[in-house]
This record gives structure tokens, C-alpha cells and sequence, in this order.
């Protein structure tokens, strides 16, 4: 059994009056005022914080297997901790790829060791995201590991009989199909979103049609499949607007967008640093603005980290030859905060929504996104709403340090997560249910 935890003075989405809240047994025992605890209960300051369902993301690389030396299980699960996720979804691009049951089944046992936060896994489409055949999808779904959501992300799903039969598989799987948006005949050496940025600094361009048009395409076999679509990391103006319009016609496709993609754009390439360097690249402010405003109507459904540790070698060369992709999962909530939050595109509701309930809808996750009420799961996370912190990669729990963020001072910080009614990080300390970090 779990101990028991109460937090206490806490406001529930930062609404009401403060209340105590009480968890045991991996489920809220009560919510009320003056709640008294066991003897052995860890008793939670929540005064002047916020209590949040605990946040999905449904956007992560791990690493493991095959980059260990980049971020492993047990390293990505402590920065999801501390980040207030009590969910993750590790992509499925890892050396060997995670296109067979061994491997996804291997992700999700590691996951449940650590026991930091639920690590599940993303199977692969294709067989080695080769693109040429699909992987045995139905053989995944049906591991430990029950695989619920399937992506060649990296690569796009980009041979349009593929991802037709892809989706409808995932149809009759009850599976999600994620697409990273990315026409490969448009984006021939590109490393830099095409505008006169690039074109200033001779960098290969990378138009917003390639992403685009994979979108448009992605709709359409959708709906025609009677399936679902999720697009990864949506990052211009148009894809807000073409999945806006799909939805419109009734077609099932949801979005996500990556925290980089709603603070920064591509003025930041001026350095040439390759910490800057993202697939799909940071675009202009305009694209900003319309990923901001997406996600305050609810065209755009959640927030995805694409949490990409790389290796200092791997980041610090021409930018170029830098491999493509940031850490996300530690600032996450600070950056919607500074982006939503401050400039009130989204209240604390929103931010729940947008950042746990509608990730876990998504992928049909029963046990995430819940609402706060006594019965309901103990996946929760404590936000301090007024604090600021200045980021230092090397702070980070993640084994790389490629964070864009070196310096920044952000506001919001997570105080505490609790999996399951047991707390997992409290003030950046993490506990792991092994002993071996
Ligand atoms: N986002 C990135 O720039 N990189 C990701 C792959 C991906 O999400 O496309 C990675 O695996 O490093
Ligand atoms: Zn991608
Ligand atoms: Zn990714």
C-alpha cells in the first residue's frame, strides 16, 4: 500500500478557496478542509500553488535503446518527473528501432521499473521506419507493453498507399496513427525554415508546404479510412488552418505543438548555434502568433514536448551538420506559462487541458487527464504559479544538455508530481522505485 500523502492549501486549477487533498492507494481518498492524515502520511505545503492533473506527453525520445549516452529510461523518466509528467510517450526511433514487440515491450518493463512516470511505448510504422513496409502493429497492441499509438516520427509516413493501409489498421486496431508532417522531396537538405532568414545566412530552406501538404494528404486518407490522424509538432500558420478545416468536414485528426515552436522563431538561427536546429525548424513570428492562437480555440489539442536529447558532439559542430531537436520535458510548463498562460490565451483549466486531459483522450489513456475529484487516479502535479527559475542545461536531469532555453529566466515551476499516490519529484529531487540511478 501507499503511503498516504496530503496536500494542504492547495487551490484546484488554481480555482476556489485553498483546500487539502488527500491521497492514498493510488487514488484521491479526499478533497475537503482541515483533513487529517495518518500518522506516517507525507504532508504537502500547498500554499499559494496550484493542483493539476499530472501532464501526458505524447511526444518523447528516450534514447533506449541504442544512444544510452544521450538519455535512457531512467535519466528521461527523472526530467518527466520534474517536468510534472506522470505520462510519457517514447517515440519510437531508437537504435534498433521499436518496430517489434521485443523492443516496445523492453521501453514499457524499463518504465515500470523506474516508476517515475508511465513510459509508453511508440511502435514504429514501418519496419526500421524504413518507409517500404508496415511494421506488425497488431502484434504490439497486444504485448505488456499494449501499444497505443504508432509513429515513424523522425521520418514521414510519406508513400501515400502506406499510410492509407496504416490507418486503416489502426482503425480496426483502435490505434493511433501519428505523423511527423515532412514532404522528403521538399526538404532535400534543409535545415532552416525557407524565408529570408535562411536566405540571409545561406541555409537550406524548408518550406512550410513540405509540412503542409503531408497534412492536407494525411486529412483526406483519413477520412476516406474512417480513421484517426494526430500530427506531430505542427508548426506553421497553414497546418493550423488546414486542421481547422478538417475538422470541419468531420474528419477525425487532432495536432499537438511543441513548446520551442510557441516561443521561439527563426530569428534565433542568427548565431548559427545548432542548438537551434528542430525538425520541423522554427519558423516566423507569424506562425507563432497563429500556434498561440490555435491552441487557445482548440484547433490545436495539446501541447507535445518532442523532447530530442543530443549529445554535445552531435549539437555543437556547423549547424548544418547538427543533429536536429531540443530537451523539453523540464520546461514545458514554463514555456506555455510565459507563451499562454501570461498573455492569457489559456487560464489553469486551459493548461490542464491542453497539457494533460485532452494528450490522454487522445491516445485513449483512461487513467491520465482525469479530473481532480475524490476516486479519480493520484496522477497529479503541484505548480508554484509565482516562482521564477534561471534554466542551466547542466541543472537538467537529462543526460544531454541541448536545451535553447541556457540562461532564460521562466516563470512556473512544478514542486511536486504524484504517480499513482506516490510522489515521484518534490523541489527537483526525483524517487525512482530502483536504486541504481
Ligand atoms: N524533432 C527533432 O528535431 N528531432 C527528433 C525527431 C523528430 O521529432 O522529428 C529526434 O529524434 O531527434
Ligand atoms: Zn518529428
Ligand atoms: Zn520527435
Amino acid at each position: 500500500m501507499t503511503p498516504q500523502v496530503l496536500i494542504r492549501n492547495v487551490r484546484i486549477y488554481g480555482e476556489g478557496d485553498p483546500v487539502d487533498v488527500l491521497l492514498g492507494d493510488e487514488q484521491i481518498l479526499a478533497i475537503g478542509t482541515g483533513l487529517d492524515a495518518g500518522a506516517d502520511a507525507e504532508v504537502v505545503d500547498g500554499k499559494g500553488q496550484i493542483l493539476l492533473p499530472g501532464f501526458v506527453d505524447l511526444h518523447t525520445h528516450l534514447r533506449e535503446p541504442g544512444r544510452e549516452d544521450t538519455e535512457t529510461v531512467d535519466s528521461g523518466s527523472a526530467a518527466a518527473a520534474r517536468g510534472g509528467y506522470t505520462a510519457v510517450f517514447a517515440m519510437a526511433n531508437t537504435d534498433p528501432v521499436a518496430d517489434s514487440v521485443v523492443v516496445t515491450d523492453h521501453v514499457w518493463r524499463r518504465g515500470r521499473e523506474v516508476g517515475l512516470v508511465d513510459v509508453h511505448p511508440v511502435g514504429a510504422v514501418t519496419v526500421g521506419l524504413e518507409g517500404r513496409q508496415l511494421a506488425e502493429m497488431g502484434t504490439m497492441a497486444a504485448g505488456v507493453g499494449r501499444v497505443k499509438m504508432f509513429s515513424d516520427d523522425g521520418k514521414c509516413v510519406h508513400d501515400p498507399l502506406l499510410m492509407r493501409r496504416a490507418l486503416e489498421y489502426s482503425a480496426s486496431l483502435g490505434v493511433l496513427i501519428a505523423q511527423h508532417a515532412e514532404e522528403p522531396r521538399l526538404t532535400v537538405g534543409a535545415v532552416a525554415h525557407e524565408g529570408p532568414t535562411a536566405a540571409r545566412l545561406g541555409l537550406t530552406g524548408w518550406p512550410r508546404a513540405a509540412e503542409e501538404s503531408v497534412v492536407a494528404r494525411d486529412a483526406l486518407l483519413a477520412r476516406d479510412a474512417g480513421a484517426r490522424v494526430h500530427i506531430c509538432h505542427a508548426s506553421t500558420a497553414g497546418t493550423v488552418e488546414l486542421v481547422r478545416w478538417a475538422r470541419s468536414q468531420g474528419i477525425s485528426i487532432s495536432a499537438e505543438v511543441t513548446p520551442h515552436h510557441l516561443l521561439l522563431d527563426d530569428s534565433r538561427l542568427e548565431s548559427y548555434d545548432g542548438i537551434n536546429r528542430v525538425n520541423p525548424p522554427l519558423r516566423e513570428k507569424s506562425d507563432v502568433e497563429a500556434l498561440r492562437r490555435g491552441l487557445a480555440d482548440g484547433t490545436i489539442d495539446c501541447v507535445a514536448t518532442d523532447h530530442a536529447p543530443h549529445a554535445e558532439q552531435d549539437k555543437c559542430c556547423e549547424f548544418s551538420q547538427a543533429r536536429p531537436g531540443m530537451l523539453g520535458l523540464e520546461t514545458a510548463l514554463s514555456i506555455v506559462i510565459e507563451t499562454m498562460v501570461r498573455p492569457g490565451l489559456l487560464d489553469w483549466r486551459g493548461v490542464a487541458k491542453v497539457m494533460s486531459e485532452r494528450p490522454a483522450e487522445i491516445v485513449g489513456l483512461d487513467d491520465q487527464g482525469r479530473p481532480i475529484e475524490v476516486g479519480e487516479p493520484a496522477n497529479l502535479v503541484l505548480v508554484d504559479p509565482d516562482t521564477e527559475w534561471t534554466v542551466r542545461g547542466r541543472e537538467l536531469a537529462s543526460i544531454s544538455h541541448n536545451t535553447p532555453y541556457e540562461d532564460m529566466t521562466l516563470p512556473g515551476k512544478v514542486t511536486t508530481t504524484v504517480l499513482r499516490g506516490r510522489i515521484t519529484a518534490r523541489d527537483g529531487e526525483v524517487f525512482p522505485l530502483t536504486g541504481e540511478r
